[in-house]
């Protein structure tokens, strides 16, 4: 198997992207896992920026890496001046790193443009830049920056930059697609001419303006480069860099390439997730191999033809990245989705049950009317359960009232429920932070003698979502609510044109659902 050096670029690059920002203890903890994984290199940042990525390298030395090289980024030296006197070189090897990687122009309108020079000025600061770094016995990556935009503008010069650089005794050079414009096809070729003319190993690193960059980044890799810089997710600078979560797989287990251990593959998920955790990002559920919907099959003819044979609509098995196959239940689904469902759920229904034909009805009915019970999956297996007779009645609404009153500049809040449980009519008033905290409350107490288990549960989240929007402050919505015992989490559902009648909904699917899990079946986390 080839090997494809990984580079990741997630603590700088990454940081470049809008919304993205991480601490130094962020990035400590980033630059452990992404060790733990297996990359090769890990670019910490640009000590010649600011403090903080000064302070990353001081501290990273303390962790026990195991694989990867910690890298630090910075530019060629500023015209006019010597390498030596150069601010930002000098940052680099306060850092303490034993490898750095200094981008440079290659493209002469850059040149003329950006850096108000000459193109003979540039090519000096390339090799004196390298040459500099090299003379302090550090391995040196050269970042052949807006590479195939100089290439197509002007050849001859994007060539004679990367030829200083192989002169100055770069150990790398990686032809970067800065504005993410390339084409797969243009990378490929370009790359190729590019492994005739030097002897120096070569890298790429390309920006995803175009949606192309994990494509490039495969073109590449094809053509001779082998090493890949990229981001955890494809964070970074306007619409991010080459996703490596992405890029890895595709070039070990669909192309050959040897990137990672074999064996660790597997925690792509997990790393994915951990990244977006610690970046605050909530994770993009259409993620390839990694997010929550990548293997999760809604279609009734697709979760038809998965049961038969997985790989009818998976390209490959999820496990092999660590994520795990899903099906949905909604309007769109079939038997199939019901009896998958129903074997997650350890229920008993088979394909001859006539039942399942009224599920799907009712199921369909609810969802024309607004119910959605893909992120609901506890209001669905209460919607069976009742249609296979095993929802027993715990407790019935005879009637709520809210009151909400001013009092100076605050506002109050109080429920008042009346409940009928084994027979008997229970009042219950409780105050809260709004109404249906108040209502929560109110139930409760009503609920607490009967069913002591209750103090377990809360409410962990709530999503309410307008439905026809033309109808204003009268239009329907949706509520979701989750909830939580500690340890396992549920999902309900309501809708109406009130929005305390769509909470009462979902907080009912809500008490019964954990009551029926605790005193009849197993809680199962939804
Ligand atoms: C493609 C990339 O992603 S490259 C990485 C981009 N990332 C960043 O810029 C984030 C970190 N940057 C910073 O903290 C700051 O920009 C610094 C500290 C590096 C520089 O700050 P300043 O000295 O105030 O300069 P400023 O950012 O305004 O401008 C950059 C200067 O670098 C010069 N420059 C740009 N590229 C290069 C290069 N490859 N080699 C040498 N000089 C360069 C520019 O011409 C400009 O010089 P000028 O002010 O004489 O016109
Ligand atoms: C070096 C770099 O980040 C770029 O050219 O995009």
């Amino acid at each position: 198997m080839e090997k494809v050096l990984i580079y990741d670029t997630t603590l700088r690059d990454g940081t470049q992207g809008e919304g993205i920002s991480l601490s130094v203890e962020d990035k400590l903890k980033i630059a452990l896992r992404l060790d733990q994984f297996g990359v090769h290199y890990i670019e910490g940042g640009w000590p010649g920026s600011n403090p903080k990525d000064m302070e990353f390298f001081q501290k990273v030395k303390e962790l026990p890496l195991k694989t990867a090289k910690i890298t630090a980024f910075g530019s060629t030296r500023r015209q006019g001046i010597s390498a030596d006197q150069d601010e930002n070189l000098q940052k680099l090897l306060e850092s303490g790193v034993s490898v750095v990687a200094i981008f440079g122009k290659t493209w002469d309108f850059q040149v003329t443009h950006a850096l108000n020079s000459t193109l003979e000025e540039n090519l000096s600061m390339i090799y004196d830049s390298v040459k500099f770094l090299k003379s302090h016995g550090l391995e040196v990556i050269f970042d052949a920056e807006h590479f195939f935009d100089g290439y197509k503008a002007n050849s001859t010069y994007a060539l004679e930059t990367l030829k200083k650089a192989e002169e100055g005794g770069a150990d790398w050079i990686v032809l970067c697609d800065t504005n993410g414009g390339t084409l797969p096809h243009e990378i490929g070729e370009i790359v190729a001419v590019v492994k005739q003319k030097l002897t120096t190993p070569i890298g790429v690193h390309c920006h995803n303006d175009s949606e192309c960059a994990v494509a490039n980044s495969i073109a590449a890799v094809r053509e001779g480069a082998r090493q890949v810089q990229g981001t955890m997710n494809g964070y970074g600078e306007r619409c991010g860099n080459a996703n490596l979560i992405s890029i890895i797989p595709n070039l070990q287990l669909k192309l050959g390439y040897s990137c990672v251990r074999e064996e660790q593959i597997s925690l792509l998920t997990s790393l994915s997730r951990y990244v977006h955790e610690i970046a605050n990002v909530a994770p993009p559920n259409n993620q390839p191999f990694t997010g929550m919907s990548a293997f999760a099959h809604k279609g009734g003819m697709h979760v038809s033809a998965i049961l038969k044979s997985p790989e009818t609509y998976e390209h490959m098995a999820p496990e092999r990245v660590g994520n795990q196959r899903r099906v949905l239940v909604s309007e769109l689904s079939g038997q199939s989705n019901l009896l998958y469902k129903a074997q997650e759920l350890n229920m008993d229904l088979d394909k001859s049950n006539p039942v399942n034909k009224r599920i799907l009805q009712k199921l369909k009915k609810m969802e024309h009317e607004g119910y959605q019970y893909e992120g609901a999956e506890a209001s669905f297996e209460l919607l069976v359960r009742e249609e296979l007779g095993e929802v027993k009645e715990f407790f019935t609404l005879e009637s709520f009232k809210i009151l909400v009153e001013t009092e100076d500049s605050a506002v109050n809040t109080m429920a008042i429920v009346k409940l009928r449980v084994f027979d008997e009519v229970v009042h219950a008033a409780a105050e809260g932070n709004g109404p249906v905290n108040a209502f929560d409350n109110a139930l409760r107490k009503a609920l607490e003698s009967f069913y002591p288990e209750i103090r377990e549960m809360h409410l962990s989240d709530y999503k309410v979502r307008v439905l026809d929007e033309g109808g204003a402050t009268a239009a329907k919505v949706r509520v979701l609510v989750e909830s939580s015992n500690g340890k396992e989490q549920w999902n309900t559902v309501g809708v109406s044109t009130n929005i305390i009648e769509a909470s009462w909904q979902s907080l009912f699917d809500s008490i019964r659902y954990f009551l029926l899990m605790k005193n009849e079946l197993k809680v199962n986390a939804r």
